[in-house]
This record gives C-alpha cells, structure tokens and sequence, in this order.
C-alpha cells in the first residue's frame, strides 16, 4: 500500500502552513519528516491522517488505511494495559493483544490501569496500539517523546519488523532512530500567506 500526496496545501486556523507539497511513502519506506518547530509537521500529518481538510490537493488514501499516532496516547486511564489494548483490537477488528505487549516490554503491566503508568510507559503503550491496528500506515508525531533510550530501541525495532513485511512509517522526529530512512523536509514547502493568488478578488477589482 503507497500512501501520496499531491500538491497539498494544509493549513490551521484557516491560515496555510504547507503549500504545494507531494510525496510518495511506498511499502517498506521510513519517511521521517523534518523541519524547525511551527513549521507544519504536526499539521501535515493530521491532515494525511483525515483529521482535517486540506486546503488543496489530495492524499491517495482513506484515513481507515492509516494508524496515526499523536502527541496525545489517547488512553482509557480506568481501564488496564491490556483492557486498552483489546479495546482498540476490537476497534481495528483484530485479536491478539499479546505481539504488542511483548515487543513494548508491557507484559509485567499488563495489569495495570493506564492512569497509573509513568509517562514513558504510557508512551509504550501508545505505541503498542500501533501494533493491533493491523494498518499499513504508520504517521507518527514525536513517538519517542518521554522514552528512555531501551524504549527508544523497542520503538525502533517495531518499526524496522512493521517495514520488513511491507508497512511504511512517516515519522515526525528530531531524534537519530537509527533507522534505515529518507529525510523529508518541509522547510522548502512553507506556505506564503501574502501570496499574490490569495489577496482577495475584490481587492485587485478596485484597480481596475
Ligand atoms: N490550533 C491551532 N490554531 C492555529 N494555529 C495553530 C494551531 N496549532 C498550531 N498552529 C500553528 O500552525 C503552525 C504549524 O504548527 P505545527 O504544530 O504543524 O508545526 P510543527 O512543525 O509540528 O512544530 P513542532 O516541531 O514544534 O512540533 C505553527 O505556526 C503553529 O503556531
């Protein structure tokens, strides 16, 4: 599965961010996305991920086709690690929690609710989820915030095995993961907002 991008303008708060930008992602790739804070990584991919309409362009697939994991992990605090997994298994229609559990380093908590958990371990187990999705496509935004070097390898490794039997990874990361990838940097594709194509027809009428 190829994910790609076609001359996307994405933008927050109505205001473009990212302009004119295309890419492909094919089976096997580690796309990690680079670029200095506020300049539109995280804004890229919510939009990849169907979170919100790009202003222009188009992205070849559905969000059902891609994991996406955020800043946020997204878990159910009163329920366990491995209530939290089988959650989202059920979600995503697949069963076996224990892959996820293993490659995270989460058997020992399996039991316990996710409230309790220290950041880092909660981070693993945000990532974890990744695993149960079943989904080809990974866009991940800092995923190793909070992790600790162990951890950083355990994430590491789960994407090298998820690329090894035909999955992708856009990663937005300031880190070396140590994996085999391309760069992608979106500095050159920053969005002009004093553009001369977005100054109001009106105002070029009034000269005429
Ligand atoms: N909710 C929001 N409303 C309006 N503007 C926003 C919002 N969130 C972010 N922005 C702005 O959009 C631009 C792009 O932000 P984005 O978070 O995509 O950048 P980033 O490259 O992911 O940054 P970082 O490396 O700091 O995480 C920034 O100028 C930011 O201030």
């Amino acid at each position: 599965m190829e994910l790609t991008a076609r001359d996307l303008t994405v933008s927050r708060g109505g205001v473009p961010v990212l302009e004119g930008l295309s890419f492909t992602l094919k089976p096997g790739q580690v796309l990690v996305l680079r670029g200095p804070n506020g300049s539109g990584k995280t804004t890229l991919l919510r939009t990849l991920a169907g979170l919100q309409p790009p202003l222009a362009g188009e992205v070849s697939l559905p969000p059902e086709a891609i994991a996406y994991g955020a800043h946020a992990d997204g878990l159910k605090g009163t329920l366990t690690v491995a209530e939290n997994l089988a959650f989202w298994a059920s979600v995503h229609g697949t069963r076996d929690i224990e892959p996820a559990l293993t490659r995270f380093n989460l058997l020992g908590l399996r039991n316990r609710a996710a409230q309790s958990l220290s950041a880092g371990q909660k981070r693993r187990l945000g990532l974890a989820r990744l695993l149960v999705t079943g989904r080809a496509i990974w866009l991940l935004d800092e995923p190793t915030v909070s992790l600790d070097a162990a951890s950083v390898g355990l994430f590491a490794d789960a994407v090298r095995t998820h690329v090894a039997s035909g999955g992708a990874a856009l990663i937005a990361t300031h880190i070396d993961l140590g994996l085999e990838a391309e760069i992608f940097d979106v500095t050159p594709f920053k969005a002009d907002p004093d553009a001369p194509s977005r100054t109001p027809a009106a105002f070029d009428e009034a000269f005429t």
